[in-house]
């Protein structure tokens, strides 16, 4: 027999009862325990990736870590650190891992130079499942899932590199993507626009799924506010941690070829639209989007390979049993003058690499 849900009543109560407090309760709860933000920065060396992300934040929270010069030697592979840090402004906490990735790309051959990015990935999901899984679950699982993934192509006005589109394409199907051509104060403005009208059309040409993505959940005002946020894409940044004097004032800023740069003008480059958008209008989202569609879809996945093994027990091991968590993991965040940890290298293997599926 079928049930019927009658349409819910509007009921103004007589007195104030209180449950409007909920949402002081909940941002009480979430100012406590503060917010957890995991950026990772991919590009080859000396493009930038440090500066941008210290200028995002206002604060000094990474090195550069590639190499200074010529004579230095080249990695042999990526290598991923992880450094953590507390943030704290008007008394929200924001716990920020940076996960850099030294080497990427440096190789004369960089053939799976990505695959350390894509398993540290894919153990960060692994670790948060066999949490999720034990049987007393911890009330606050640690999140070292990586919610953002900036890009840094070369401002070189030609099309995607192949080793950028298959980092790419690879990258875009397990994490939230943001593309941004690094040093954009080395291009006219002219030479700007038309480079990122080539890479947008490289971007559909490749069929990246770029975030932030659309979905049927969303109000017509977000809907809107991604499209602006879409025709952006790639921001054409310019990063710096210095300041310079501009019409008698301090401003963040670098000398080009043109004269000296406020990089927080966006008549001069699109740095205060990427900040805005990972910080003021989608950290929330882009931590989400981690959690409900890449998350969910590994998990998916995990589990019905779970299933059919215990179904088909020659098959395989159980697969979380071999995700052992490596012991290059981000630490609980730190107080950000402190030292980052120590150089962290991913070394445990995903069972199967083609958990990830298609989205
Ligand atoms: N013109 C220009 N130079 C920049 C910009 N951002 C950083 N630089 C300079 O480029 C050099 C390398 O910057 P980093 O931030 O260390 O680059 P990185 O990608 O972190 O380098 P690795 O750690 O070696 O991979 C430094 O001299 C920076 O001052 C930018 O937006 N424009």
């Amino acid at each position: 027999m079928s049930q019927t849900l009658n349409e819910p009543h509007f009921v103004q109560p007589q007195k104030y009862v209180g449950f409007d407090t909920i949402t002081t309760q909940i941002e009480n709860r979430l100012l406590k325990r503060g917010f957890q933000f995991n950026i990772m920065a991919v590009g080859r060396s000396g493009l930038g990736k440090s500066t941008l992300v210290n200028t995002l934040f206002s604060s000094k929270l990474t090195e550069t870590n590639g190499r200074r010069h010529a004579a230095e030697p080249v990695e042999k592979t990526t290598e991923i650190k992880v450094s953590s840090h507390v943030l704290v402004e008007n008394n929200v906490r924001l716990n920020i891992n940076v996960i850099d990735t030294p080497g990427f790309g440096d190789q004369i051959n960089n053939e799976k130079c990505w695959e350390p990015l894509v398993k540290y990935i894919k153990e960060q999901h692994s670790q948060y499942l066999r949490k999720e899984l034990t049987a007393q679950r911890d009330r606050y699982i640690n999140d070292t899932r990586v919610h953002c993934i900036l890009y840094f192509i070369q401002p070189n006005g030609k099309k995607l590199k192949q080793l950028d589109v298959q980092v790419l394409k690879k990258l875009t199907e397990i994490a939230n993507v943001v593309p941004v051509i690094a040093k954009s104060d080395s291009l006219t403005l002219e030479e700007r626009s038309e480079f990122k009208r080539v890479l947008q059309n490289e971007f559909i040409k490749y069929n990246f799924n770029i975030y932030p993505y659309d979905n049927e959940d969303l109000y017509d005002d977000e809907r809107q506010l991604n499209e602006d946020i879409k025709s952006l894409i790639p921001f054409a940044i310019a990063g710096s941690e210095r300041e310079v004097q501009i019409n008698g004032e301090l401003v963040k800023g670098r000398k080009t070829r043109w004269g000296l740069i406020n990089v927080e003008d966006v008549s001069q480059c699109e740095f205060v639209f990427l900040r805005d958008f990972l910080t003021r209008t989608h950290l929330q989202d882009l931590i989400e989007t981690t959690s409900l569609l890449h998350y969910e879809t590994f998990r998916s996945k995990q589990l019905i390979a779970l299933k059919e093994n215990a179904n088909n027990p020659n098959r395989q091991s159980n697969p979380l049993s071999m995700h052992q968590p490596s012991q290059s993991q981000p630490q609980q965040p730190q107080q950000q003058q402190q030292q980052p940890p120590a150089a962290q290298h991913t070394q445990s293997m995903l069972p199967n690499d083609n958990a990830y599926p298609r989205q």
